[in-house]
């Protein structure tokens, strides 16, 4: 398979290309030549494997030629071995076909699990096979961060270094990265927000001079290899709750749009999917675009639901290529008028954009109150991002009659704020992380600027 930029001028790469490549270096995303694409009698021929199985099912297409089939199947068995639930991605109903999809049954409690422990492992094999290293830099706004250090910390090719915004994450989020001290992880707390440390990563890439002749790669979803693994559990739920006999929906706590991107190809791939519903926060520029095409940049707000405090969602560039008719010409122009504040689409690529999704912003006590009437009338504890999406599952849902999966992004544990905001008390900690608060912490707490960041990681690679 072939992966070509979203801006078009940058050359067409193999899988262990893109993987190590993270952005493109025309500035743009990464994407597949073209799609794979299943019939419903193949769909349904998956309805018994494990999850394991599947997974290799859905993501071999894309890594064929460049991953043997064996050590494939090694890492995704390696990958999902350390989840606690032996469905991987388990369902739970919370009303008359609504469903939440727990996709927090990781090492780090957060659904970036799902592809950082495969991603870890896939780099680690290419680089090994290439006999080199690289230099991983990477921004969260709290479960990335984990999920990339927990995935790649055992490589002895790969040196970390993870932003955080300077207490802008829950404490727990913080300390599962910080307390993680070995020789080849490195976090910083910037002094800004999550798009400011995201901005420094996409600088990095655009100019990579500072670190001496190293390479430099990716954890976010910016890199093609994230988004892959993330198709994979909208087939695992929606073949449960009997697609592709019937149409499932799902909605999706959205911040870096990297989820729902995933959701939205799994449907081009042939899984019967009538809405997808992107949720946020009051950082709602997802939303604005969606109902109003608006694109405008507004200040980012603190929420109780810290990971989607998102403002420059990059995977967004991945559907608008698709918008406008995969011209990466247009889209290079597109994003340059962005720059220079342009703030809506043109009415083609906007009816795009309305025509496979819809959207609802949710604000910090709507989410308290969801968490407290989902507990009330279930005992099911929600984390913030969740509540959010179930939320906006209930406003959008057209047909009751397709069952509406949402997403449950994290576990309530790592949000406490929010949890007890709501009226609820937090969950213990579980086992592998009991003794989180009594651990020693390291992190360097640096300046917002780009210069300062680089000079970091210059002198500790
Ligand atoms: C708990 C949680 N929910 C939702 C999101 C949003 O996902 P995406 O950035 O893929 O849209 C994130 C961060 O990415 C997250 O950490
Ligand atoms: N919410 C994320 C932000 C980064 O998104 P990514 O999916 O592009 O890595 C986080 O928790 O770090």
């Amino acid at each position: 398979m072939k992966y070509i930029s979203t801006r078009g001028k940058a050359p067409a790469l193999s899988f262990g290309d893109v993987l190590l490549a993270g952005l493109a270096n025309d500035g743009g995303l990464y994407v597949p030549e073209s799609l794979p694409h299943y019939s419903k009698e193949e769909i349904a021929s998956w309805a018994n494997l494990s999850y394991q199985e599947l997974a290799f099912k859905v993501m071999w297409p894309f890594v064929e030629g460049d991953i043997p089939e064996g050590e494939f199947k090694r890492m995704i068995d390696e990958a999902y071995a350390g989840f606690n639930h032996s469905a991987i991605a388990p369902m739970v109903q919370v009303g008359n076909n609504e469903w939440i999809l727990e996709l927090f049954r990781g090492p780090t409690l957060a659904f970036k699990d799902f592809a950082l422990q495969l991603l870890g492992r896939l780099m680690d094999y290419v680089l090994s096979e290439r006999k080199e290293k690289l230099v991983i830099l990477g921004a969260t706004s709290g479960d990335t961060g984990s999920a990339a250090i927990e995935g790649c910390r055992h490589s002895e090719r790969l040196d970390i270094f993870i932003l955080h915004p300077y207490e802008r994450v829950s404490e727990v989020q913080r300390r599962q990265m910080t307390t993680v001290i070995d020789d080849n992880v490195f976090n910083i707390a910037v002094k800004g927000n999550f798009d400011d440390c995201q901005g420094m990563v996409k600088s990095s890439f655009a100019d990579q001079g500072f670190l001496k002749g190293a390479k430099l790669g990716a954890v976010n979803s910016i890199n093609w290899a994230r988004i892959m693994a993330q198709i994979v559990y909208y087939f695992s739920s929606a073949l449960s709750v009997g697609a592709p006999h019937r149409e499932v929906s799902f909605s999706v706590p959205t911040g870096n749009f990297g989820d729902i991107f995933a959701g939205y190809l799994a449907k081009k791939m042939g899984l019967p999917i009538d809405q997808l519903v992107v949720a946020t926060n009051q950082n709602d520029i997802l939303h604005r675009v969606i109902a109003e095409n608006d694109m405008s940049r507004q200040s980012l707000n603190v929420t109780l639901s810290p990971s989607m405090d998102i403002m420059v969602s990059s995977n967004f560039e991945r559907l608008l290529f698709d918008a406008h008719g995969r011209d990466g010409a247009a889209i290079d122009d597109l994003m340059e008028r962005f720059n220079k504040g342009d703030v809506s689409l043109n009415d083609q690529a906007w009816s795009f954009v309305k025509g496979n999704f819809d959207s609802y912003k949710v604000d910090d006590d709507k989410t308290c109150e969801v968490i407290a009437d989902v507990f009330a009338s279930t005992q099911y504890l929600l984390d913030p991002h969740t509540a959010i999406g179930l939320e906006a599952a209930r406003q959008c849902w057209k047909d009751k009659s397709v069952p509406m999966i949402t997403l449950a992004t994290a576990h309530p544990v790592k949000f406490p704020e929010a949890v007890e905001k709501a009226g609820c008390e937090t969950p213990k900690l579980p086992e592998h992380m009991k003794e989180l608060f009594e651990r020693e912490e390291s992190y360097e707490v640096l300046d917002n600027s780009l210069s300062d960041v680089q000079a970091f990681v210059a002198e500790h690679i």
